[in-house]
């Protein structure tokens, strides 16, 4: 069984029912055997920062997909949730990104993990850290919680 933690976000519509609804997709997909969620956060946008607020969480799930297919499941779930990638890094119903798959490092064109932004993204690493606490970064082998400066501002726990 392997262990993987995915970041969700959402700014557009009912965000919250969009979160509900990732993860009651990712609960029901065949090869992920359990999903736990962090708490919802409302988090200020990083990158394209004129446009709606967040919702984040992360989870954690446990599967016996290997890295690749649980990608093409996460892109499903984008697409059965509405995802159309118009404006680069802009508004979106659903974003499901793989941060880590147990302490593998992947360098591909389809997929890096651990994701290559995940350390300067307190939305991210907020709700990982709430989950995971002891969670080691596998390329430094320091604790996530320990190496990344949290700008814990324009994160705020929605409930
Ligand atoms: N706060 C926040 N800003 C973001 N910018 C992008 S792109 N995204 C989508 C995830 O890559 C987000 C996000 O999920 N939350």
């Amino acid at each position: 069984m392997n262990t993987a933690y995915l970041s969700i976000g959402t700014n557009m519509g009912d965000r919250e029912e969009f979160l509900r609804l990732a993860i009651g997709s990712l609960s029901a997909t065949a090869g992920i055997e359990s999903v736990e969620t962090s708490s919802i956060y409302e988090t200020v946008p990083v990158g394209v920062t004129d446009q709606a607020d967040f919702l984040n969480i992360v989870v954690r799930v446990k599967t016996v997909l290997e890295p690749l297919q649980l990608l093409a499941e996460c892109q499903r779930i984008e697409q059965e949730l509405g995802r159309v990638r118009t404006i680069r890094w802009g508004p979106r119903t659903a974003d499901l990104d793989i941060l880590l798959y147990n302490t593998e490092i992947i360098d591909s064109k389809t997929l890096s993990v651990p994701h290559p932004r995940m350390r300067e993204r307190a939305f991210v690493l907020i709700p990982l850290t709430e989950i995971a606490p002891e969670c080691i970064d596998p390329i430094t082998g320091r604790l996530f919680r320990e190496e990344s400066v949290m700008q814990e501002d324009g994160v705020v726990l929605w409930k």
